[in-house]
């Protein structure tokens, strides 16, 4: 049944369709691999911020690149292993933002995307309110 609309039909261009979703966990880290007189080779710890962001040609159902609900397993990884722990204790890369983005992609592609229909383009790591880092994943 066609919709009911007091606005006019236009032209859909094309393009893709792109969404994001941010979830937020605190940690500690240190650098294991700076020098001891740098800051960050000390203990400290950060409100990280994580952002994943996905992309489709084609949508869903209502029109969804995929349902932000679906990400909840994403968040129950953070909240469940990440939250409230040294991340150079439990990460097997160094706990740089960029290797966190690109280690967090990682398993979002194995345990997320095998269930939804979007796919992941990129995963943002924000530790400080002035720095961030993002692991852009290569397209198939
Ligand atoms: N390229 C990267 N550089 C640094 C990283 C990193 O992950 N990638 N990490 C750190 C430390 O973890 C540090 O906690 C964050 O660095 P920085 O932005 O320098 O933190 P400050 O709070 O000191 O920043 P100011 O804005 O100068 O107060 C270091 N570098
Ligand atoms: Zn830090």
């Amino acid at each position: 049944m066609a919709l009911s609309t007091a606005l006019p039909a236009v032209g859909m261009p094309p393009g893709v369709f792109r969404i994001g979703k941010s979830f937020t966990f605190e940690a500690g880290h240190r650098l294991t691999g700076l020098p001891p007189e740098h800051q960050c080779s000390r203990q400290h710890g950060h409100s990280y911020t994580v952002e994943v962001e996905l992309v489709a040609d084609e949508l869903v159902t209502p029109g969804f690149v995929t349902d932000f609900a679906d990400l909840k397993p994403f968040k129950a990884f953070l909240d469940g292993e990440l939250d409230h722990r040294n991340l150079h204790e439990i990460l097997p890369v160094e706990a740089t933002s960029e290797l966190l983005a690109q280690y967090l992609a990682g398993w979002f592609v194995q345990h997320v995307q095998p269930g939804i229909p979007g796919r992941l383009a990129a995963v943002q790591v924000r530790e400080t309110g002035s720095s961030w880092a993002r692991f852009e994943v290569a397209a198939p």
